[in-house]
């Protein structure tokens, strides 16, 4: 099963009259199921190419399928519907609702999603269970360490029980110990939830934790590594 197929995507950024080509010529499929680690130097397409699987950037040219869905095709109205029923995202910075305590911004997405109270209520508690955070679910952000921050961020992305979770850089602004126990948890609801994982990273940490890897540089894939099958059991 495939996750993600990219075919002949490209995007270029404009700054004044200046081109920037952030991605050429990208053909990738993304194995369902598994966690995928796309590594890179500072500047060499990362975020733009989980921004364009994301839905949240458009390509220049090519076709995206997420999840069997070509998402180039959609628009902006089905694209967020999209969005928020099959797909959760993690950020480096978080990206949490500060007026909100913990067990309210994991509820937020399925505000959105039209789900009734009770089931919300349940299912938060369900995800802040899941990531060791119950005890501080009635917590604001500003009263959590970054560490549990980014074990909200991950429950919030996992609430909608989407088919694919992407992480921009989900470690770069923990310390080493807090990301290596963030990058077991991500790995953990993986398995668990079998779901897919693509995450940016260039911590060796991350990457250690993936079955497959892509490597870009200056805007074009360099490297693919498959795990085997015997890896992606264990
Ligand atoms: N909104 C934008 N406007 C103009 N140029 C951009 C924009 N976003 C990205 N770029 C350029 O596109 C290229 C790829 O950037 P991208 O952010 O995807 O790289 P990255 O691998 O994620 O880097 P980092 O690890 O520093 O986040 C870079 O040259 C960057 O300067």
């Amino acid at each position: 099963m495939i996750a993600v197929h990219l075919h002949a995507v490209a995007k270029t950024y404009h700054l004044d009259a200046v081109g920037v080509a952030a991605l050429q010529d990208i053909n990738l499929e993304l194995r369902a199921g598994l966690l995928t680690v796309i590594s890179g130097a500072s500047g060499s397409g990362k975020t733009t190419l989980l921004n364009l699987i994301g839905g949240l950037d458009r390509p220049d040219a090519g076709r995206i399928h997420v999840a069997g869905h070509d998402i180039v095709a959609m628009d902006d109205d089905q694209l967020s519907d999209f969005r928020a029923r099959h797909l959760g995202v993690v950020f480096q910075n978080f990206n949490l609702l500060p007026v909100l305590n913990a067990a309210e911004n994991v509820e937020y997405p399925l505000v959105m999603l039209g789900m009734d109270k009770a089931e919300r209520k349940a299912r938060a508690a369900e995800m802040l269970a899941a990531v060791g955070l119950s005890e501080q679910a009635r917590r604001r952000p500003g009263e959590l360490s970054g560490g549990q921050r980014q074990r909200v961020a991950i429950a919030r992305a996992l609430a909608a029980r989407p088919q694919l979770v992407l992480a921009d850089e989900p470690t770069a602004n923990l310390d080493s110990q807090t990301g290596a126990s963030i990058i077991e948890l991500m790995r953990q609801l993986q398995r668990e939830q079998q779901v897919s994982f693509v995450i940016s990273s260039h911590d060796p940490q991350v990457l250690a934790a993936a079955d497959d890897t892509v490597r870009i540089k200056d805007g074009r894939i360099v490297e693919l590594r498959r795990a085997d099958a015997l890896k992606v059991a264990a």
